[in-house]
């Protein structure tokens, strides 16, 4: 009997094709003697550095919010590949009817880290020190607890925006620790980059709520592939898939993307689902948080969203 072929589908950043072949792996593992082949897409995210990460849809036309993925979309509906491997958190909460994230790998790191070029943390920045996000979340979470930061946007991939911190473009960045191990750093000693050194700071998720999703890697397909299905349930982690549908439903209620500035994590404990949020209203002020627990996600995500409207 032939062994299958299955086309994967991914961006071409360093943590993309990391990520892609994270994927690979597993699937040879669970499949000896699978066939696979890779397709390298180019997403309108890689295509406009030139503009805000914000502001990309709007000057793209594009209403939906999948600047990294639509790309990815487009070929699994046409066949060119089977599945698209995605940093979950890139993901808009709401697909096209015909596509559904069908699982994730284990989970990385979920925490965000303060990189810098002096050592020390968030309270060693000095006062009205710059820091290069073009997350929304993360800006509106740094300039709450110091509000006298300078907070810049900053485009590009992980390596050219530690590239950016360590020639001194800004006082400091953050970045998801997921990206930054699966790019072979280690939080415990500082990287050497061109431009020179850097220093990591991981923020505690209850200091610094990440984004639904982050540090997970998410497979979509075409409802109907079955194969590619079948091929995705072979590998992926039960753990986080529940968590990160616990975490997407929760982002989708509140009607958000990846630019709403909410922060949200969950933890599993067997069988129990603890999940707290950090949404920044739209009208400005204190942020609201909340905390549901429970064992069923979708329900433990619509609790947690109830408790914060
Ligand atoms: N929006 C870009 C993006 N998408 C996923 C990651 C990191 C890996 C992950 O969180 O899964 C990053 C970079 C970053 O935020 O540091």
């Amino acid at each position: 009997m032939n062994a299958p072929t299955i086309k994967i589908g991914t961006r071409g950043s360093a943590l993309a094709l990391y990520q892609a072949g994270a994927t690979e792996d597993a699937l040879r593992v669970a499949h000896p003697g699978i066939e696979l082949v890779r397709e390298v897409i180019r997403t309108t995210g890689d295509r406009r550095t030139d503009v805000a990460l914000s502001q990309v849809a709007k000057v793209e036309g594009v209403l939906d919010k999948g600047v990294f993925t639509k790309e990815l979309e487009t070929a699994l509906s046409d066949g060119v590949i089977d599945i698209a491997v995605h940093s979950l958190k890139d993901v808009p909460t709401v697909l096209a009817p015909e596509f559904e994230i069908a699982g994730t790998l284990e989970r990385a790191p979920v925490r965000d880290v303060l990189i810098t070029r002096a050592e020390g943390g968030l309270d060693a920045l000095p006062e009205g020190a710059t820091v290069g996000t073009s997350s929304v979340r993360r800006a509106k979470q740094l300039q709450w607890l110091r509000p006298d930061l300078k907070v810049v946007d900053l485009r590009g991939n992980v390596p050219t925006r530690l590239k950016k911190v360590a020639r001194g473009d800004c006082d400091a960045i953050m970045l998801a620790e997921a990206g930054l191990v699966r790019l072979g750093h280690s939080m415990d000693e500082p990287a050497e980059v061109r431009g020179g050194k850097v220093y990591f700071s991981p923020l505690e998720v209850t200091e610094f709520f990440p984004a639904a999703g982050q540090g997970a890697i998410g497979f979509e397909i075409r409802k109907d592939d079955e194969e590619a299905r079948a091929m995705v349930e072979s590998i992926l982690h039960a753990g986080t898939f529940l968590q990160a549908r616990a975490e997407r439903e929760f982002l989708r209620l509140l009607d958000g993307g990846c630019h709403t500035p909410v922060g949200v994590f969950s933890i599993l404990d067997g069988d129990r689902l603890t999940m707290e949020a950090r949404v920044f209203p739209d009208e400005g002020g204190e942020p609201r948080t909340a905390k549901a627990v429970g064992e069923e996600p979708l329900e433990v995500a619509r609790n947690l969203f109830e408790s914060l409207v």
